[in-house]
């Protein structure tokens, strides 16, 4: 089974709304909403891959994040280990740089279900906080 480590960005601003993406085409769990981000490459870090994946995903240049959370999911044909960053500076205003439907939704307004299922533990806890 492959295992994949996944870097994804929770871009919030002072208004403490998420920037979110929607899951294109044939994509793996398309149709799901997600925090923007993908595959962390051989030779990176996780912050680089955060990093790299942002700017081609969303535009922006990371200034400043933290991890929140880390988790292994086992999927049907996959394994993932996801980095969710919460990205607390950055420069420019992100867009869905490949096409991709966005919008930006407060942290009390996220809705686990529209995402994929590991995301949820960090959904409870973002709209708790
Ligand atoms: N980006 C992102 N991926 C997520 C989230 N939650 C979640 O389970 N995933 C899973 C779905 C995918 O199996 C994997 C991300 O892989 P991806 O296909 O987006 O990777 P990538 O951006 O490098 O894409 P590609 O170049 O291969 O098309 O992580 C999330 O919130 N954001
Ligand atoms: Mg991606």
């Amino acid at each position: 089974m492959k295992h994949l480590h996944i870097a994804v960005g929770i871009i919030r601003n002072d208004e403490g709304e998420i920037f979110i993406t929607q899951r294109g085409g044939d994509s793996h769990l398309s149709g799901l909403w997600e925090f923007p981000g993908g595959k962390i490459e051989v030779n990176e870090s996780p912050v680089q891959g955060l990093q790299r994946e942002l700017l081609e995903e969303t535009g922006i240049e990371v200034l400043d994040s933290e991890l929140l959370y880390q988790l292994d999911h086992r999927f049907s044909d996959r394994i993932v280990t996801l980095y969710f960053y919460l990205v607390k500076r950055w420069n420019k205003m992100p867009y869905g740089r490949e096409g991709q439907p966005m919008r930006w939704v407060h942290q009390h307004q996220l809705k686990a279900e529209e995402f994929p299922e590991p995301n949820k533990p960090v959904i409870e806890q973002l709209n708790k906080a």
